[in-house]
């Protein structure tokens, strides 16, 4: 089996997925619109991309492209503990504190806000396509006075000191990384804790939206559905235009959550399943 990753080697990413498929061939891509076309063009079996942190909140490219662009079914979720540190080339880490730009991930970035104001005041971050591109960059520029945000694989990965560990801004950061497949996918030879299942949908509203977020709501609401996330993004048809992500707690059955969509579509709603699948906790990650 082959799963595509957001690459290169040494992301969180990447450490999700020898968690996950330690015995599969991972294909690491640039980015996670190439992780997803890959499985549509069926070069991979699945790709393994994250979703959301929880200090930052969405990935929100996942989520645009599988909406908009693409779709392939969600078929399980891995969520990962994250700890940042700062990595300077070797040849710098004498006066890592004189570093001229920082390179990482957006959300990496995001989760260090604090500590980058505070150590880096008036230093410019440029976001790279991942954390573990940005410690590749320092290892292929070993003169410029650059630091990057990755983790301590990346470290090791590429030849990198880390000069301050643990610098996001709060404990408990955890990403959540979803799997994709082109059809149906069961995950079943895995060492990793199973926590429960979820089912997620994306529903729009009706052109007349007056309580229809309400509606939308009491669907699943008096059926007890227990709802663990609703975030809406724009739909990009125009200012004030939305989509709702809503993770279910639960598989999907026959009844109550059929009943529900069902009755939003009724209601004028449009109701999409994005997958109804297993989600796994790693419980020690990186260092
Ligand atoms: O850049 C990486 O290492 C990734 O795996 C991406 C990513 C993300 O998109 O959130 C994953 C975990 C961290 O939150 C930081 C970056």
């Amino acid at each position: 089996m082959k799963v595509a990753f957001l690459g290169p080697k040494a992301t969180f990413t990447d450490l999700a997925v020898r968690e996950m498929f330690p015995s599969f061939e991972a294909i690491p891509y640039m980015t996670i619109p190439d992780c997803l076309d890959a499985v549509m063009e069926e070069k991979t079996d699945l790709a393994l991309v994250p979703v959301e942190n929880a200090l930052e909140g969405s990935v929100n490219i996942t989520l645009d492209y599988l909406v908009h662009e693409m779709k392939l079914p969600i078929v399980g979720e891995i969520t990962a503990p994250i700890k940042q540190h700062l990595l300077v080339h070797p040849n710098h880490k004498e006066n890592w504190e004189d570093v001229e730009i920082i390179y990482s991930h957006s959300h990496a970035i995001a989760q260090c806000h604090k500590f980058l104001h505070s150590t880096f005041k008036g230093i410019p971050c440029e976001n790279m396509t991942s954390t573990a591109a940005a410690a590749k960059y320092l290892l292929e520029h070993p003169d410029n006075k650059m630091a990057a945000i990755a983790n301590d694989l990346a470290a090791k990965e590429y030849g990198l000191t880390i000069a301050k560990s643990n610098i996001h801004d709060f404990n408990f950061n955890h990403t959540r990384f979803i799997i994709l497949a082109k059809d149906t996918f069961e995950i079943t030879d895995t060492h990793l804790p199973q926590k429960g299942y979820k089912t997620t949908v994306m529903v729009t509203l009706p052109s007349d939206r007056s309580g229809a977020l309400h509606q939308v709501l009491s669907a699943f609401a008096w059926r007890k559905l227990n709802l663990s996330k609703i975030e809406s993004r724009p739909m990009k048809t125009g200012l004030g235009n939305y989509f709702f992500i809503i993770d279910i707690e639960g598989q999907m059955d026959d009844v109550l959550i059929p009943g529900a969509m069902a009755e939003l579509e009724a209601l004028g709603c449009g109701v999409e399943v994005l997958g109804s699948y297993p989600y796994f906790q790693i419980e020690k990650g990186s260092e």
